[in-house]
């Protein structure tokens, strides 16, 4: 993946055209999957090479609001999904007021075409410019390159095909569009927010997942019995409602490897998938205070220390609890586990 980031203070000037997909893109979810996929169909039919034009940090952040300072997908995790839909290059814009400031005009005929627009995909509500002046309808008056509109349709029944019980990846949205399914990015974060981690996952095409780096904790799970990964999570990923979960937990093994000093070749990215329990929360039984991604591994013994570790969240379980001693919450995640493990088979 080759990835430009470009500055309002340093303009760039491509050297190749490209049909050009422009977005936050914020959950990579399904609508935008359909969006991206149309913009690389397009790139192979005019024998240009697909680009996606981004934003960091999310513009509502720089303008005041902290909410967004979290996303669904932080930068790393955006460009991974792009590159997974078949996106090659990315220019990323570092959004700033000054940015903010730059009016519909000259991003329409000054900064497109810098970029290489030959030929612009997206969806009919994009909106860009200081105070969100321009539209497609403006977009469209462009000289520089062609502009194509792909409509949206309502999402109902996306992610659900007759006789497959859940949303799976490729199987949410059509392999080549011609329409792009409404969903928002906020609707997900307000899904996540109320714990609804199944229906997430089906607008987003795949489960919500964070990643982190697994750090030594207070040394008490080994002792209740449920060893627990505590996850130091840099990235600025939105957090799941608190509580415990049923998740995929994925174990990249070049980690471990590297670790024990073997070199991480191409082969070392193999990916080990466990079924866990996941806590999200603050830990009020032993007073834990600031809040915590930790994960149970079923039937998983190994040290975790300094490996990477993602969560995709597959089921919401229940609300985290202050119990009256540690056997009681030894007992109840006992439990958790057994019902977690209606969730894997
Ligand atoms: C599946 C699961 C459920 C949990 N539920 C709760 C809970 O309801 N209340 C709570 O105070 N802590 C809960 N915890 C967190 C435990 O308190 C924590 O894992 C334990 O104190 C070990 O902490 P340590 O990793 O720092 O050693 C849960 C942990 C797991 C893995
Ligand atoms: N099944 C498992 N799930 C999670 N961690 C495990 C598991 N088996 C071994 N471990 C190791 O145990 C560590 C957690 O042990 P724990 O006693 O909870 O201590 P702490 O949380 O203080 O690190 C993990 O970071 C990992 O290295």
């Amino acid at each position: 993946m080759h990835v430009h980031f470009v500055d309002a203070r340093f303009p760039y000037r491509s050297s190749t055209l490209h049909v050009l997909t422009l977005g936050m893109f914020d959950g990579v979810h399904v609508g935008h999957a359909a969006l991206l996929r149309r913009a690389v169909r397009a790139a192979e039919e005019r024998g240009l090479e697909p680009a996606v034009v981004t934003f960091t940090p999310h513009p509502r952040a720089v303008l005041g609001d902290p909410a967004f300072l979290r996303m669904l997908t932080p930068l790393r995790e955006r460009l991974a999904l792009f590159h997974s839909l078949g996106l090659r290059r990315a220019y990323v814009l570092h959004y700033t007021p000054e940015f903010s400031r730059i009016s519909a005009d000259e991003f329409r005929d000054v900064w497109l075409p810098a970029l290489g627009a030959k030929h612009v995909v997206l969806g009919e509500d994009f909106r860009y410019g200081a105070e969100r002046q321009g539209d497609v309808g403006h977009l469209r008056a462009a000289t520089a390159f062609t502009v194509e509109v792909v409509p949206s349709v309502p999402e109902a029944g996306i992610g659900v095909r007759a006789g497959e019980g859940s949303a799976s990846a490729s199987s949410a949205a059509p392999l080549v569009a011609t329409e792009v399914p409404k969903v928002s990015s906020r609707r997900v974060r307000a899904l996540l927010a109320a714990g609804e981690a199944a229906e997430a996952a089906r607008l987003l095409g795949r489960p919500y997942a964070l990643e982190g780096v697994v750090v030594p904790g207070d040394g008490r799970g080994r002792r209740l019995g449920f060893p627990t990964a505590n996850l130091l999570v840099v990235e600025p990923y939105v957090f799941p409602r608190r509580g415990v979960y049923a998740a995929w937990a994925e174990l990249r093994e070049v980690q471990a490897r590297a670790r024990e000093g073997a070199p991480a070749g191409r082969d070392a990215r193999e990916v080990r998938r466990i079924p866990a329990v996941v806590n999200v929360g603050v830990r009020p039984t032993v007073d834990g205070g600031r809040e915590r991604v930790e994960a149970h591994l079923l039937d998983f013994s190994g040290e975790l220390y300094g490996a990477r570790l993602r969560l995709e969240f597959v089921a919401y379980l229940r609300e985290e609890r202050r119990f009256p001693n540690l056997s009681a919450l030894a007992e109840q995640i006992a439990r958790d586990v057994a019902f977690a493990r209606k969730h894997f088979v």
